[in-house]
């Protein structure tokens, strides 16, 4: 960074990461309320040490949401300045471009993000730049909820007591509708030679077609969920229903913010059907509190006993049927169809098929989370690992390790008319449709006897 510059003449810079939104946006706004001039950036950041590369449905999305921000922000009077790199390096060449004397920030939770801000902190620190960070993403940060000894939660519902205890989440900020923006251009990247959309194959047409990326897609999906909530908690375990927000992809990209979605379910007339919502929304406030704490939780088990666990050699042949969908259980082929053409499952699936690959098939729980991390829209850096050690028996607060799902028990429970199934597995009855991979009740005796080593 040059720290010959003036100090009060340059920009405040607001760096982009997981936020992509103008309304309850700390960062933006703290910076424009500062009264210096503007400069907006997103950096893509795949080099940084530690930094897991985004999946290929993220990547579609990342473009799509970048597009719809870049336009929201031109319209308040500001670009957006894309660069491409080890973040810390990135901001300390725009600082030094541009004679940034402030930087904003919207924090991060996973340990290789905050080791980056702490980088860009201390070098600020250093230089005698201004540097803040804010929570944009979270109703409690995970230092804010802790149990009476003050250690972390690890089991949800006391977490979901303690959040409600506490005081209520802060206010939305209002939403910012101008800005004034650096008017000194620095040169910006094109977003499409970051190639972050498929070209050949094209396989995006489903997630064009079900998605609207972007901070108003989000809006329209709360206003759509809070005319939706009294269905809510009859339908939410229905697959064959739409009862659910399909908010994810909007909250993982931040563009929409939990306190926002918090408040709007407040204000809604009917607050039972709010408050099972809301639960819902905290699962993600206690993936990123757990996420905190245990920041391997994507590669580790969160129980250390499970690392005995005797996951035999992988068949290659069964994931591939479980990829695409062609195990010959209607329920799991459904969902990982659905997967693979809209990047979204129905929550009740999910479980479904993850437990059916790492019980009916043995297949560790790693391999199935990078599977969903490449391939849904909402991959998110703690929901996704969470849930996955959650159905696998071996995370927080998890599913017993005897839970076994039975694919045919949940479709006629959840899906009792085979709507579901039928939308996504057109096939089901033909000659083209496969047998059975496993044998429900011999794989699931071998999955108890594979658990039994671990018990302790
Ligand atoms: C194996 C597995 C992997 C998963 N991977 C992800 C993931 O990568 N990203 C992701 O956002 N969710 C993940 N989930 C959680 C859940 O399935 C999705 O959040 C939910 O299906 C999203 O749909 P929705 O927005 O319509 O949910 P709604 O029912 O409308 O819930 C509202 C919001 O609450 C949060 N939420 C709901 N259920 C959960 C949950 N079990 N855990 C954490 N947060 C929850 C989400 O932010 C969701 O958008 C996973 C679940 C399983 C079983």
């Amino acid at each position: 960074m040059n720290a010959t510059q003036e100090p009060a003449s340059g920009p405040a810079l607001v760096w982009f990461r997981d936020d992509l939104r103008l309304s309850d946006q700390p960062a933006l706004l703290a910076a424009v309320d500062s009264g210096r001039p503007v400069c907006c950036v997103f950096v893509l950041d795949e080099s940084s040490e530690g930094i897991r590369p985004l999946g290929g449905a993220s990547r579609w999305w990342l473009h799509q949401s970048l597009r719809s921000l870049a336009d929201d922000l031109e319209r308040a009077g500001s670009g957006l300045v894309l660069r491409r790199g080890p973040a810390a390096d990135v901001i300390a060449e725009l600082v030094g471009e541009t004679g940034a004397t402030a930087i904003h920030w919207n924090r991060r939770y996973g340990e290789a993000e905050r080791a980056v801000d702490e980088r860009i902190k201390e070098r600020c620190r250093g230089e005698g730049l201004e540097a803040h960070s804010h929570n944009a993403s979270l109703l409690f940060e995970p230092w804010e909820v802790s149990t009476k000894s003050g250690s972390p939660y690890s089991v949800f519902t006391p977490f979901w007591r303690a959040c409600r205890e506490q005081r209520p989440p802060s206010e939305p900020l209002p939403a910012v509708r101008r800005i004034d923006g650096w008017d000194q251009r620095v040169p910006s990247e094109d977003l499409d030679s970051w190639r972050l959309q498929p070209t050949t194959p094209d396989w995006a047409g489903g997630l064009r077609e079900t998605w609207e990326p972007g901070e108003r897609g989000a809006a329209r999906r709360l206003r759509d969920m809070v005319d939706g909530l009294p269905g809510y908690a009859e339908g939410r375990d229905r697959p064959d229903q739409s009862a659910t927000s399909r908010l994810s992809p909007h909250l993982r990209w931040g563009e929409i913010g939990p306190r926002q979605v918090w408040h709007t379910m407040m204000a809604a007339d009917d607050s039972e059907a709010a408050s099972g919502f809301l639960r819902e929304l905290c699962w993600r406030e206690f993936a990123y509190h757990v996420l905190f704490h245990h920041p391997r939780l994507s590669t580790e088990n969160l129980q250390r006993k499970f690392d005995a666990f005797p996951w035999p050699p992988l068949d290659e042949d069964a994931l591939r049927a479980w990829q695409q969908g062609r195990t010959g259980y209607p329920l799991v082929d459904a969902g990982m169809r659905e997967l693979w053409h809209s990047g979204y499952m129905h929550n009740r699936v999910r479980m479904v098929t993850a437990s059916f690959l790492t019980k009916n098939l043995l297949i560790d729980w790693r391999i199935g989370e990078a599977w969903f991390w490449d391939t849904l829209v909402d991959a998110d850096p703690a929901n996704n690992a969470f849930n996955w050690q959650w159905v696998a028996g071996s995370g927080a607060d998890a599913s017993p390790y005897f839970r076994v799902f039975n694919p045919e028990t949940q479709r006629s429970k959840f899906d009792p008319d085979d709507r579901y199934v039928a939308s996504w597995v057109p096939d089901l009855g033909t000659d083209d449709y496969p047998a059975p991979l496993v044998d429900l009740k011999e794989s699931r005796e071998a999955a108890l006897a594979a658990y039994q080593q671990v018990r302790g």
